[in-house]
């Protein structure tokens, strides 16, 4: 089972994931995409990410604008698959964004 990441690791990894905060035991961040559509596709490849990797982000949704939060539950905080699921997450968003 995946351990709880270090204060020091976990600044360490933020500085790597630029787009990401950290919000107590879990990583942060918002994407604003240019409509729904694009929204929920985002969503639905990062789920299929998640399944793949057993490991599941909570979403928010709110038109175009998603909030995701990365927390391993079992570990009760922040662990090495959050930051590689942060760094998937952002992967999935540059190629929606054509970039
Ligand atoms: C049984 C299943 O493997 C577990 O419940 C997985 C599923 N997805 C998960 N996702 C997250 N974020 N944390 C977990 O601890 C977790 N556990």
């Amino acid at each position: 089972m995946a351990e709880q990441l270090s204060d020091d690791e976990i600044d360490k990894a933020l500085a790597r994931l630029g787009d990401w905060r950290r919000d107590g035991d879990a990583l942060v961040r918002r994407v604003d995409l240019p409509s729904f559509p694009e929204a929920v596709a985002v969503v639905n490849r990062v789920a299929e990410i998640a399944e793949s990797e057993d490991h599941h982000p909570d979403i928010d949704i709110r038109f175009s604008t998603l909030v995701f939060r990365l927390s391993t539950h079992s570990a009760g905080g922040i662990t090495r698959l959050d930051v590689t699921l942060a760094q998937e997450i952002d992967n999935v968003v540059d190629v929606a964004r054509g970039q």
